[in-house]
């Protein structure tokens, strides 16, 4: 037996491989199982070109267990490793130097792990002691059994083994018997080790047998050797890429689409995304992506690897070009990292574009399902939102769909308003906003959908995107407002007129939670509705954003929400409230009115002579006399006041045109809704 050192001139080494390098000891396994593929592959590698003439046979990786040994055994038929090549990979470990390792090691540990052949090393995170038993392919070689026990010496002796290949021997230690666990190899190994392109078995198949389970001769193979990803397209059918959907996400409902990716070059990726259908709620959607490095299990979460917005898509992407082991920050500078994901971004783009343009009615059926995970995309990036624009939909009320080009071309000779702007009408609920979209319909109007999750954010890109266009919520104004055009109706009411009608209708609105009403009147048609409620277009955006944000004290979810009752002047029945109004009150409101101006005027003067004195100049009985006089106008705007609000108390026609637009806008609610019912069984 020999001893020796190995090839580190620190003591330190294993302490940082146990402590720091790996936080996940579970990979010890992977690194002991590829290395065996790795060792496998080389030897068939050899054999097709020649220079291994023996017979490869029976490949199998077996992993065994030992829980009276507390040993695991990764046994492969590889090339093995003669005791030069110990000394050689093993001893002088797989990289130039500990020093040099050191030295990086301080600046960022993760960053180079990968960098380093450090997976066979790994193994003493978990074991005392490991013996790497072997006998090289070669003619004649002898075999060695090498064992060290977690320090920087080791031993190395000839022994007897008659098949080549390699057997690796863990002595688990006492601080991670968790790992010496049928149950917890089978889940290591099948997250793992699942698709590797040797067979790895673990243990036997077993089978019932009179009330007992018990071991068959067959292999318990645990991984799939030419997963799908790695097959080729034209050889798979729509049933192999929903079957092995099915086998990554048990518990999924079937994905959309698909798409294949196989570049090799200026890197290699292959894998298989696919589209799920996302529900509002994307979080729990994310980072399901599978990533591989030579079909040997990383991590499943992708994040800084593909934009954010493909996290939402699920699958496999294999590629040994992406540095594997190292923190997420050194990922997110890495030029190929960057060159994967703008790839990926673009054939998830065309394999969109394809679909649209050869299918485009499975496009369109399945638009609402793929709505979000565009509209995300379209938000968050900008490539993907110009390759996108070509084939993102607009849907409206009726349920057709649009491109952006071919939804101008609808809309453009109707919606166009006076400033040459396209205004882009839409709804966030078919129900709710039913009456606006009816008189927008009538109008000759198209009403888009815009009820999902991203849509207001989206509807404020499309503005910037967009030249000349606007979006408008189709309750956002009357109806003959929504596209401003040149020739307007005049308002037939008097300011005074007007002046009255405002306190007879304010007065008389419901409280409806915090909601605030400000009454405004507009000239409409005679037939168009008499009273509406419209919600301004940019105060409304706002408190949906900062809903969406969920930023709890922003300043615009703060604000109580505020409408519009809409007046049309011009109506018929508005113009007979007036009329009776001015029939019923008219001497009164005479008087008042008079009285005001004359107070107003006395005001004025008595202000323009305080003008340009000073505070102290100003005689104490003009003083006086200003604060009376404002009193006295108070008093009579109050006067005022509650004889307008006297009439439209006892007025059903305000009271039900009020109700009546409440109704249409769903806000007749609580108590105000019973008054309602109540006056209209009345008037039955
Ligand atoms: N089962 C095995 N059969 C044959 N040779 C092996 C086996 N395991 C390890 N080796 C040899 O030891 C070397 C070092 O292995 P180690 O796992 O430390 O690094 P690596 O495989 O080169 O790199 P990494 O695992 O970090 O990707 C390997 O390159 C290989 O030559």
């Amino acid at each position: 037996m020999q001893k020796g050192n190995i090839g580190v001139s620190t003591e330190n080494i294993f302490p940082i491989i146990k402590k720091y390098l790996y936080s996940d000891h579970e990979i010890f396994l992977r690194e002991l199982i590829s290395n065996a593929v790795d060792a496998s592959q080389k030897l068939k590698t050899l054999a097709s070109v020649g220079e291994f003439k023996g017979e490869l046979g029976d490949m199998t990786i077996r992993v065994s267990l030992d829980e009276k040994k507390k040993t695991i055994t990764i046994s492969d038929r590889g090339v093995g490793m003669t005791a030069e090549e110990i000394e050689k990979y093993i001893n002088q470990l797989a990289f130039s130097g500990a020093n040099e390792f050191l030295e990086k090691y301080k600046k960022d540990a993760h960053a180079i792990i990968g960098h380093f052949g450090l997976g066979f090393y790994s193994s003493f995170m978990v074991s005392k002691k490991v013996d790497i038993i072997t006998r090289s392919f070669r003619e004649d070689a002898q075999a060695v059994k090498w064992s060290c026990d977690g320090n920087t010496e080791y031993t190395i002796e000839e022994i007897k083994k008659e098949d080549r290949g390699t057997d690796i021997v863990l002595h688990i230690d006492d601080e991670n018997q968790s790992f010496v666990d049928k149950n917890e190899i089978s889940r290591l190994l099948k997250k793992y080790c699942r698709f590797l392109p040797v067979e790895i078995a673990f243990g036997k198949e077993t089978e019932w047998k009179d009330g007992k389970e018990v071991e068959t001769d067959k292999d318990n193979v645990v991984n799939e050797v030419n997963p799908l990803w790695t097959q080729k397209p034209a050889d798979l059918k729509d049933e192999d890429y929903k079957n092995f959907y099915r086998e990554l996400y048990p518990m999924a409902e079937d994905p959309l689409f698909n798409i294949h990716l196989n570049v090799d070059y200026p890197f290699n990726l292959t894998g298989v995304l696919y589209f799920p259908k996302i529900k509002n709620n994307i979080e729990i959607q994310k980072n399901k992506i599978q990533l591989y490095c030579n079909q040997v299990y990383v991590t499943d979460s992708v994040e800084g690897i593909v934009p954010e917005f493909l996290t939402l898509l699920h699958g496999v992407l294999d590629s040994p070009d992406i540095p594997l082991n190292v923190s997420r920050s050194y990922l997110q500078s890495d030029s190929n990292v960057k060159k994967i994901s703008s790839h990926i971004t673009k054939k998830v783009a065309d394999r969109l574009e394809e679909i649209f343009k050869s299918d485009r009615k499975t496009f369109e059926e399945k638009w609402d399902d793929l709505k979000l995970f565009i509209e995300y995309g379209m938000l968050t990036d900008e490539k993907f939102y110009d390759r996108a624009a070509k084939f993102a939909l607009l849907k409206n009320t009726e349920g057709k769909c649009f491109t952006f080009e071919e939804y101008k071309d609808i809309i453009k000779t109707n919606q166009t308003d006076k400033d040459d702007n396209l205004v882009y009408l839409y709804s966030t609920n078919k129900d709710d906003q039913f009456t606006f979209i009816e008189a927008a319909k009538n109008k000759g109007y198209d009403v888009l959908l815009m009820d999902g999750h991203f849509d207001s954010h989206f509807i404020n890109h499309l503005e910037q995107k967009f030249e000349k266009g606007r979006f408008v919520r189709v309750d956002s104004d009357v109806v003959e407002k929504l596209v401003p055009k040149e020739e307007q109706n005049e308002l037939k009411l008097t300011p005074e007129q007007r002046e009255n009608l405002t306190t007879v209708f304010s007065s008389q609105i419901p409280q409806v939670g915090k909601t605030h009403f400000l009454v405004t009147f507009e000239a409409l048609g005679e037939n168009d509705t008499p009273v509406m409620i419209t919600q301004q277009e940019f105060m409304r955006r706002m408190k949906e954003m900062s809903a969406l944000q969920g930023g709890g004290g922003m300043f615009y979810g703060e604000m109580p929400d505020s409408y519009n009752l809409v007046v049309n002047g011009n109506h018929p029945l508005v113009s007979r409230i007036s009329e009776t109004v001015e029939n019923e009150l008219g001497g009164k409101l005479k008087t008042i009115n008079g009285r005001i101006s004359s107070l107003d005027a006395r005001k004025s003067e008595l202000e323009a002579a305080k003008k340009d004195k000073k505070e102290e100049e100003v005689p104490q009985a003009e003083k006086e006399e200003l604060e009376d006089v404002d009193k006295k106008i108070s008093e009579q705007k109050g006067k005022k006041e509650t004889l307008l609000t006297d009439y439209a108390s006892g007025s059903k026609l305000v009271s039900q045109l009020i109700d009546l637009a409440l109704l249409s806008n769903n806000m007749l609610k609580g108590e105000a809704l019973n008054k309602f019912v109540k006056r209209s069984i009345d008037l039955i």
